[in-house]
């Protein structure tokens, strides 16, 4: 992820120059981490940058490159419309939009990783898209004996959401989990409700904080990503996704 731009097209540099990140809202992200293990910040991304993306996510659908997303991963990787209504792709650099985000997030994980010492050292993330009527029922993004999911990052980019389009991303209060997981059932007290407005991003810790998606109304475009730790399982490096 280091070199994401040594090869800068014309289009990247103009949308690189025209959408930096703020520096004190990058700090209020990280003091919310530290301080209530979730962050919330309206506005993150400038509509420039959140309108390419849009852009992009589009296109990708008008070519059907949008496939149902699963549970699990590799060989436990199976559909389950049940659990979760979401069709996917992921970033891959394809397009200036996608480069620009990227960079965007690589510049926000050393950030994070010189504040909290906790060397996050990749980005992964996919565009979602959820029809009307899908959502994602409650989970943990951080698989069970694979913690190499640090912290989760949700940007959206549904402009002019109203309040009672549905789809919000409900927060629950951070727990660890149990030797067998997490108890999807157990009782559970909300930290914060997100509306999937253009530009917002939502981050939280990726092991700890339960979390799901209402069942949208409206068709819903976001970017889940994951910055990760490199864990390694019998000297064998984990590769992303
Ligand atoms: O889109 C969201 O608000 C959250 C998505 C999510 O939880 C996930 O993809 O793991
Ligand atoms: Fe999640």
């Amino acid at each position: 992820m280091t070199n994401v731009i040594d090869d800068l097209d014309r289009e990247t540099h103009a949308l690189l120059a025209a959408s930096p990140l703020a520096p004190e809202r990058i700090d209020a992200l990280i003091d919310d981490l530290i301080h209530q293990g979730f962050s919330c910040q309206r506005d993150f991304f400038p509509p420039v940058l959140i309108n390419a993306l849009l852009a992009d996510l589009e296109r990708l659908e008008a070519c059907d490159a949008l496939a149902s997303a699963g549970i699990g991963r590799l060989k436990e990787h199976q559909l389950a419309t049940s659990i979760r209504g979401d069709a996917i792709r992921w970033l891959n650099q394809e397009s200036p939009a996608q480069r620009v985000y990227l960079k965007r997030l690589d510049e926000l994980r050393s950030q994070i990783n010189r504040a909290l010492f906790i060397g996050l050292f990749e980005f992964e993330a996919h565009f979602a898209r959820y029809p009307p009527g899908a959502f994602y029922k409650r989970h943990v993004d951080s698989f069970q004996g694979r913690a190499n999911r640090v912290i989760s990052t949700v940007t959206y980019l549904n402009r002019d959401w109203p309040v009672d389009g549905g789809g919000e991303m409900v927060l629950f209060e951070s727990r660890q989990q149990g030797p067998d997981g997490f108890d999807p059932n157990a009782p559970i007290q909300e930290m914060a409700r997100v509306l999937p407005e253009a530009g917002t991003l939502a981050c939280f810790l990726s092991d700890t904080v339960p979390h799901e998606v209402l069942p949208t109304r409206l068709p819903r475009a976001s970017i889940a990503g994951w910055f990760r730790r490199n864990a390694s399982v019998n000297g064998v490096v984990d590769p992303a996704r």
